[in-house]
């Protein structure tokens, strides 16, 4: 008889239909209401790429692929999969009960996200051991940046791009590896997750052996106090000005699917500064359930377990 153990799958979530976004952006705010006028940019933000994300379909078929993956490659353990997300249902929360109904008591857990911070990773982990309690024993995956086979990913996306490039454009072309944004406080608290971004944009670099590689922020609050920066926009257009840059290839390593951030942030707003500057954009496929992507995964949970 094979162990049975929980693949608890954790994502961001977003809205299922339209009615959901004001409850999901209260959620985001700490259970505050956002103001009207920013839920309504939300709402046309959503309207913009097609009416809703393509997030949810995404994390279950991301979900369903690891966890098929890891049922293939060892016989010891079955795993189940359990999905918890952090701003809609199924919450965090409901997955852990789910899991201790089922009678499940060791878990693995690991984050839809590469890098860790305290915002993003440790509030995900947080939440999970905080509804179990002494109930289960989960073990956390907690970044998975730098595994070897999510580098691989990248660098096959990245040379494509390139080399589909006559050697003029190249010599001209800008590669700019992106993640969401974050406070700048994070830094005092010993944050690892700017240098994590920083890290995955040296080995895409070793990897690809790109020439001109720039590290940015994008999707930053719209709050008071300093969130890293440089913004991938501003970032664009001083490229272009003060070192030449004629096309910029654009890969937001932080995310893994082709979600708001990736859809607007990126393939509108990036886009309109390119065309604004007469510059080349593109942005090559994001990870969704890519076989190297699914086995970095599972190469993490295995690192974690060993
Ligand atoms: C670090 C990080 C990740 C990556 C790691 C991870 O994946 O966990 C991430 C991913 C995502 N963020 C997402 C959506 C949103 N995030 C928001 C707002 C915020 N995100 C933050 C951080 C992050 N977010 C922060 C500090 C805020 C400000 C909160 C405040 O106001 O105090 C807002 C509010 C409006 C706005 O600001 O746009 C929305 C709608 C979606 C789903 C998109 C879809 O539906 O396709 C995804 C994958
Ligand atoms: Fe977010």
């Amino acid at each position: 008889m094979k162990e049975v153990k929980g693949l608890l799958v954790m994502a961001y979530g977003t809205p299922y239909k339209e009615e959901d976004i004001e409850r999901y952006y209260t959620h985001i705010r700490h259970g505050r209401r956002p103001s009207d006028e920013h839920l309504e940019d939300l709402r046309s933000r959503y309207a913009a790429i097609g009416g809703l994300s393509p997030l949810a379909a995404a994390t279950k078929a991301q979900a369903e692929a690891l966890c098929a993956r890891l049922n293939e490659v060892q016989d010891k353990v079955e795993y189940k999969l359990f999905i918890g997300l952090k701003h809609i249902e199924p919450f965090i929360e409901d997955a852990i009960e789910a899991i201790v109904a089922e009678g499940i008591k060791e878990v693995v857990s690991i984050v839809l996200a590469p890098h860790f911070s305290t915002f993003s990773i440790k509030s995900y982990n947080g939440r999970a051991a905080e509804a179990a309690g002494e109930r289960l024993a989960i073990t956390s995956v907690e970044s998975w940046y730098d595994q070897p086979k999510f580098i691989q990913y990248w660098q096959e996306k990245v040379n494509e791009t390139f080399e589909a490039m006559s050697p003029e454009e190249r010599e001209k072309a800008c590669l700019i590896v992106s993640a969401h944004s974050l406070p700048m406080k994070i830094k005092e608290m010993g944050d690892p997750y700017e240098d994590q971004l920083i890290e995955t944009a040296r080995l895409i670099q070793e990897a690809t052996g790109v020439k001109n590689v720039e590290v940015g922020w994008q999707s930053a609050g719209q709050t008071p106090e300093p969130w890293f920066g440089p913004d991938v926009q501003d970032l664009t257009r001083d490229l272009y000005e003060q070192k030449g840059f004629r096309s910029f290839v654009y890969t937001p390593v932080g995310f893994v699917t082709e979600h708001l951030e990736v859809l607007y942030d990126n393939d509108y707003e990036c886009k309109v500064v390119c065309e604004e500057l007469g510059a080349k954009y593109y942005r090559p496929a994001m990870p969704n359930t890519h076989p190297l992507f699914i086995d970095a995964m599972v190469d993490a949970i295995h690192k974690k377990l060993s």
